[in-house]
């Protein structure tokens, strides 16, 4: 199990010599529980900080402040080898395959690396290893690993990298939007895909989107986080938050999808957008929402709302969820 508690990631957004420089929290102390073969989808706008979430998790940026556990242990990445020991519990399935295969070098080089570096396997098993993962990833080892990767599809080379990630037998996978650019039903299909190395591995499934549609697809069974400015405004089990989302933001990222609200409006048309996501200042103390909210009150640009248990399997961070909610069922 791994744990976030009260993570912040903070970056100073350097201004011309007019302007002063800028310090903001891309991720802002976030908590956060993640079992082994749990699937959790993080949704939100672009810019609101999932990516910066992710790299944090997976040891790939530091976080500024807070702390990570795994099964209650702390982790720490002050050394490489700290790093590479991360490495083989949380391994990342990157956005673009092609950006993160090297053209330049055979599928087998590529593949080879990754185990090696991890001396996962001596050279006498390498080959059959690397055979084996690939036909667990549904791919053709001996039609594969001598091409290289232009001459591969969008389909094999994003199969490819999560062969690469689960090379080092990781518990826990991050997925960064890695179907975004990809035709329907060659997203399906990844997907589809995703969800059945993650179960027959039981591996803890994170997967990161600003696709309402998509999360629910990923973690029907699981979880969502929706984060709004570095901030989770809204977490619980997939099904209560779809059937009962209770933070304006939730309700107007649902309400812009069609296929889960029957009506179909665009975010931009529920919510104003008042100011460049992703510019929170550091210290600002309301809540981080509030600007586009329709229901916000004078406290809520003045007090920030704290992400508070409604069941045992829903939280949400608005001073006025609750309040509303009776009023809608009144
Ligand atoms: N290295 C960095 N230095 C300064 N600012 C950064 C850095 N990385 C990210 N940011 C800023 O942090 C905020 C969150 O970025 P992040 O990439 O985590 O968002 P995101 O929700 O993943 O967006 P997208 O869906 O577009 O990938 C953005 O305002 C971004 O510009």
């Amino acid at each position: 199990m791994i744990e976030l508690k009260d993570v912040t990631k903070r970056f100073n957004l350097k201004g011309s010599a007019a302007k002063k420089s800028k310090i903001f929290n891309a991720v802002n102390q976030i908590n956060l529980t993640w079992r082994r073969g749990e699937f959790i989808s993080v949704v939100g706008e672009s810019g609101c900080g999932k990516s910066t979430l992710a790299k944090v998790i997976a040891g790939l940026t530091d976080a500024s402040e807070g702390a990570i556990s795994l099964d209650r242990e702390p982790v720490h990445l002050r050394s490489q080898k700290e790093r590479t020991k991360w490495a083989k519990t949380v391994q990342v399935v990157p956005q673009d395959p092609y950006a993160a295969l090297n053209p330049v070098r055979k599928i087998r080089s590529s593949l080879a690396d990754a185990f090696l570096y991890h001396k996962l396997v001596s050279r006498h098993e390498l080959s059959h290893k690397m055979e084996e993962l690939l036909e667990f990833v549904g791919l053709n080892a001996r039609e594969t690993l001598d091409k290289y990767p232009h001459q591969l599809s969008g389909g094999q080379r994003q199969r490819l990298v999560i062969a690469r990630a689960l090379s080092v037998n990781p518990d826990f996978l991050i997925a960064d939007e890695s179907v975004s650019m990809m035709d329907v039903s060659l997203r399906v299909e990844i997907l589809d895909y995703l969800k059945r190395v993650s179960k027959e591995r039981n591996l803890g499934l994170l997967f990161i989107t600003h696709d309402f549609r998509v999360a629910r697809y990923i973690s029907i069974t699981g979880k969502i986080a929706v984060m709004y400015l570095g901030h989770i405004v809204e977490f619980g089990q997939t099904d209560e938050i779809l059937r009962n989302p209770m933070h304006p933001y939730t309700q107007s990222l649902i309400s812009a999808v069609p296929l889960i609200a029957g009506r179909e409006r665009r975010v931009e048309e529920v919510l104003p957008k008042s100011f460049e996501i992703g510019t929170l200042d550091e210290r600002s103390i309301g809540c981080p929402f509030a600007a586009r909210c329709p229901f916000a009150q004078a406290d809520c640009l003045e007090q920030r709302p704290k992400l508070d248990s409604v069941t045992s399997y829903h939280q949400v961070a608005c001073h006025y969820a609750t309040a509303r909610k009776m009023l809608v069922n009144e």
